[in-house]
């Protein structure tokens, strides 16, 4: 059960960016940012790792598609600090999703769902949404 904000009907088409801007938690474990179709088709599950499942300052990427979960990515970069503020930007083709981190970190991760719209955006964990922009 989500008990952060939900984004629906939000027709970001491929091109288009997504920003997100909020608030980590002091002491924050870890947070989840969802983008898809909807909470069960999920193109990327994006999930900051302070300490959590085993997993210290790592970022767990994944999908869920018909609330079955794809293979997890790992990525190296991990440019978040716990009681700080972040922008993150995400845009998307009919082949990748590219994440854009702080510090010029960038990395891409595969639209296993082929998703031509994102509509599903929400936030769960150790984060507070404090903007969204669709550009
Ligand atoms: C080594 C054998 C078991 O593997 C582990 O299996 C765990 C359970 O499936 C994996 O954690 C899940 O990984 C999923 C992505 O593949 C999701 O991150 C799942 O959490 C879903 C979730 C968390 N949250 C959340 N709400 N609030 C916070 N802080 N987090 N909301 N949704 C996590 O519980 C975890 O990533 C996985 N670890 C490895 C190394 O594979």
């Amino acid at each position: 059960m989500s008990c952060g904000i939900v984004c629906t009907n939000m027709g970001v088409k491929a091109g288009k960016r997504i920003g997100v801007k909020g608030e980590i938690a002091a002491g924050a474990k870890s947070f989840v940012l969802n983008l898809g179709k909807d909470q069960a088709n999920v193109v990327l599950h994006f999930n900051p790792r302070f300490d959590a499942h085993g997993d210290v300052r790592t970022i767990v990427c994944n999908s869920m598609d018909k609330g079955e979960w794809g293979a997890e990515q790992r990525e190296s970069a991990f440019p978040f600090q716990e009681g700080t503020n972040v922008e993150m930007f995400i845009t998307h083709d009919p082949s990748n999703l590219t994440i854009a981190l702080p510090n010029n970190h960038q990395f891409k991760f595969p639209n296993r769902l082929g998703l031509q719209v994102i509509d599903f955006l929400n936030a769960e964990g150790d984060f507070t949404i404090k903007s969204i922009q669709l550009e």
